[in-house]
């Protein structure tokens, strides 16, 4: 039947349901067969926030969090992670689930078209389930206006005929907590935002915990793993687990063909360049959006959307993938003119600024 959310005309939206522990299906991992970088990182995830390395501050907040919704025998606040790619926003949430020792049900902002594929994911979940929200920020308004009320009443609206006749049936939901992640809270509207009880910002590790969660990753791949190496990887993996894991199958994959299987620093170093990675960790988009800055746009002040264009991606992906790690390392500056290239861009570049007047830091 047709109802006033126009959810009779599309796909049926697709969700992954990820059984709590114990469970017949012991997983708590969403890999896809077919993906087999998503299924490494999969396997690498900690499962439990004890596993969880750094991130010091919200894994304290987050275990008084759960702590005391267990103690109380219910279902915790919602909680909203931000905080840019690959830094543990996914695993948290599945930690969140595995302590609670609930089931977790997995959807994202773009996955929901229409506020009707939202409504029937909220009326499916059990009592105490926690829906993982990915890319919340992306939700679209009616979605976002009936997870408001979904969120604080545990109510949703069923809208059930079209114009004059439309009624709104009201259907209570069972106490479940969501779990949203953002890379960009700035693009949440408030009422959304006030919504969750706790926020937990995810910030870049230090190289001292990228090391721990290498050698974590060598003990489950089963490499030896030099702690010079570790050291050399973690420096170049961008403040990033994900990252760090990455160029540690990678350094693996090196010293399988071209060594003896043991991960030395200099396996580590003669990877790497293979793999386009420098010193400083930046690889080759880091490196395009660098040099078009600087040797196209003359150091800035240049547009995202147009530095985009000329590097060949989408703003979203400069501005989230990229930019972050450029802007915490000093070598890109955001002004409210555009982008522009701070000294150590053009020194990282071997390139020589402007003369002093014609840049804004000239
Ligand atoms: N604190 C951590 N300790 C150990 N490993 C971690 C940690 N955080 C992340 N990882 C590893 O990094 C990988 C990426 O993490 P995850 O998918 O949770 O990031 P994310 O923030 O959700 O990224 P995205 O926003 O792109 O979805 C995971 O497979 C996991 O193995």
């Amino acid at each position: 039947m047709a109802d006033a959310y126009g959810a009779d005309d599309h796909e049926e939206l697709t969700t992954e349901r990820i059984p709590a522990p114990g469970g017949d299906d012991p997983s708590l991992v969403r890999s896809a067969a077919d993906d087999l970088e998503r299924a490494a990182e999969a396997a690498l995830r900690p499962r439990r926030l004890e596993e969880f390395v750094g991130q010091r501050v919200v894994r304290e907040q987050l275990s008084l969090v759960l702590q005391a919704a267990l103690g109380r025998g219910r279902a915790p606040d919602h909680v909203l992670l931000s905080g840019p790619p690959g830094l543990g926003k996914t695993t948290l949430a599945m930690i969140i689930a595995a302590e609670l020792g609930a089931p977790l049900r997995v959807t994202s902002g773009p996955a929901i078209q229409h506020a009707g594929d939202l409504a029937a994911v909220l009326s499916s979940l059990d009592e105490g389930e926690v829906l993982f929200l990915d890319e919340i920020h992306r939700l679209a308004r009616p979605a976002e206006e009936l997870l408001y009320v979904a969120m604080e009443d545990f109510r949703v609206d069923v809208v059930v005929g079209k114009g004059a006749g439309a009624s709104a049936i009201p259907l209570s939901l069972p106490p479940f907590t969501v779990v949203g992640a953002t890379t960009r809270a700035g693009l949440l509207p408030a009422p959304l935002r006030d919504r969750f009880g706790f926020t937990g910002h995810l910030d870049f590790y230090s190289s001292e915990e990228l090391e721990r969660v290498l050698v974590r990753s060598a003990g489950l791949l089963g490499v030896p793993l030099a702690a010079d190496a570790a050291a050399e990887i973690a420096g170049r993996s961008r403040g990033t687990p994900r990252i760090a894991n990455r160029l540690l199958r990678r350094v693996r994959d090196w010293a399988q063909v071209r060594g003896d299987g043991t991960l030395s620093l200099a396996a580590a170093r003669a990877a790497l360049e293979v793999y386009e990675v420098d010193a400083l960790g930046l690889d080759r988009l880091d490196r395009a959006v660098l040099t078009a800055l600087c040797t196209r746009f003359g150091g800035g002040p240049v547009g995202l959307t147009t530095l985009a264009v000329a590097v060949g991606e989408e703003p979203e992906t400069v501005e989230t993938v990229a930019e972050p790690f450029l802007v915490r390392e000093g070598l890109v500056g955001r002004t409210p003119r555009g982008r522009v290239a701070m000294p150590g861009a053009w020194a990282h570049l071997g390139l020589t600024p402007p003369a002093a007047g014609n840049t804004l830091f000239g």
